[in-house]
């Protein structure tokens, strides 16, 4: 029996310190802190002063296996998500070959469970090659090992409301969910920036919040006419809070995420020239921020997913217009949380272990991961030192690509230990 005892942790930051025993796995005990409950086989977590938290689940991880393992591996990536407190993620499906099928999706889903540090769930594409035209076999793929219940051609938007359409109404029957990449392309041709006064300024053509916000609002009206789930990815601007607002008001079934960078950043960063600011969608303004830290806070939005996007110092170091969007967020989302909601009591850490862990697992679907922390449920945790910082240097990531917004930055909240059912993934940012 493989035991390990965590000792003096506040649960949910609240409370009086407790110890929690885990055997096999599971959760088997939690009360008062005891000197000399463990046997000299157990490994003892020293918690004082942390807070403990089911494990950090991401709805939105771009691995690059297959296809682009010079920027990330199913390996370097499970580090850095175990780093980053995540005991589960969600492996986007733009890679190459797409994972529009059963092999692909089962290769990503056993390479996760070999390298062991994080439980890796990939999506499926929701169109043959993320070409938005035919239905991928989301049958097939919802009933191979790997299990799919999230379908998205993340990267592009499913903008044909046909195929959308087809898609949510399929999904009702495999008990899945459509995660959609809100982007009309024919408004963001040549987009580059927030379509705005920044971007307006330095000539950059410009991505509008129209584009985001008419295709939520669309899907919206397809998932509830369908009676389908729907997701939506990197929410950006506020008005698609409004229209999430109105959706949910009327009991359409929507979720949402917000990155962590769209809660931080904003286009005052198109100043620096640098691309390690381009993203898509982009860094909007400062009161699209403010909303969407507020609707965070208040659940319009549902939770925080990184949208972790390695690339290759060849695809960023170079002219705005040339570079790849995306920014790594594995490693950095809990302390950008932490100071975007939690400094500025907009979240508690309640609030944390609900828009991190609890309801993306519930999105996905689940079962072992954002459980309560009593005995008898699987030991996927994560413990939080909440008053240390850290300073963010990319080299220093596990990812193999650096293209850290946060470079140089330093950010309160420090992971101090990741469980995977009952095994210790990452301790005082090392990978065991
Ligand atoms: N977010 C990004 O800017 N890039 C993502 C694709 C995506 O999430 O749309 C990528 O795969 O690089
Ligand atoms: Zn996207
Ligand atoms: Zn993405």
């Amino acid at each position: 029996m493989r035991e390990l005892l965590i000792r003096g942790a506040r649960l949910y930051g609240e409370g009086d310190p407790v110890d929690v025993l885990v055997a096999d796995g599971v959760i088997v005990e939690v009360g008062a802190p005891g000197e000399n409950a463990a046997p000299e086989s157990t490994e003892v977590l020293d918690a004082a002063g942390q807070v403990l938290l089911p494990g950090f689940v991401d709805l939105h991880t771009h691995l690059r296996e297959p296809g682009r393992e010079d920027t990330e591996t199913i390996e370097s990536g499970s580090a850095a998500a175990a780093l980053g407190g995540y005991t589960a993620v969600l492996a986007m499906a733009n890679t190459d070959p797409v994972a529009d099928n059963a092999v692909v999706v089962e290769h990503v889903w056993r390479r996760g469970r070999e390298v062991g540090l994080v439980d890796v769930h990939p999506v499926g594409a929701v169109t043959v090659g993320l070409a938005g035209e035919r239905l991928a076999e989301l049958g097939t793929m919802a009933a191979s090992a790997a299990g799919v219940r999230v379908f998205s051609d993340d990267g592009h938007c499913v903008a044909d409301p046909l195929v959308m359409r087809r898609a949510l109404e399929y999904s009702t029957a495999l008990d899945a969910v459509i995660a959609q990449h809100a982007e009309e392309p024919r408004l963001t041709v040549g987009a580059q920036a927030h379509e705005g006064e920044r971007a307006a300024r330095l000539g950059y053509a410009g991505w509008p919040a129209s584009a985001e916000e008419s295709i939520v609002a669309r899907d919206c009206l397809l998932a509830r006419h369908a009676g389908a789930r729907l997701h939506v990815c990197h929410v950006s601007t506020a008005g698609t809070v409004d229209v999430l607002r109105w959706a949910k008001e009327r009991g359409v079934r929507v979720s949402a995420e917000v990155t962590p960078h769209h809660l931080l950043l904003t286009d005052e960063r198109l100043a620096t020239y640098d691309p390690v600011n381009k993203v898509n969608p982009p860094l909007r303004t400062e009161a699209d921020a403010e909303t969407l830290r507020a609707a965070l806070a208040g659940g319009v939005l549902d939770c925080v997913a990184t949208d972790h996007a390695p690339h290759a110092d060849q695809d960023k170091d170079c002219e705005w217009a040339a570079a790849r969007p995306g920014m790594l967020g594995l490693q950095t989302a809990l302390s950008v949380v932490v100071e975007t909601m939690v400094r500025p009591g907009l979240l508690d850490w309640r609030g944390v272990a609900r828009v991190m862990s609890e309801r993306p697992a519930e999105i996905a679907g689940l079962a072992d991961q954002g459980r309560p922390l009593v005995p008898g449920e699987p030991a996927n945790l994560v413990l939080v030192d909440p008053d240390a910082e850290w300073t963010v240097r990319g080299a220093e990531l596990a990812s193999i690509a650096d293209n850290t917004p946060y470079e140089g930055m330093r950010l309160p909240g420090v992971v101090a230990a990741t469980v995977l059912r009952g095994r210790v993934t990452a301790r005082e940012g090392k990978i065991r």
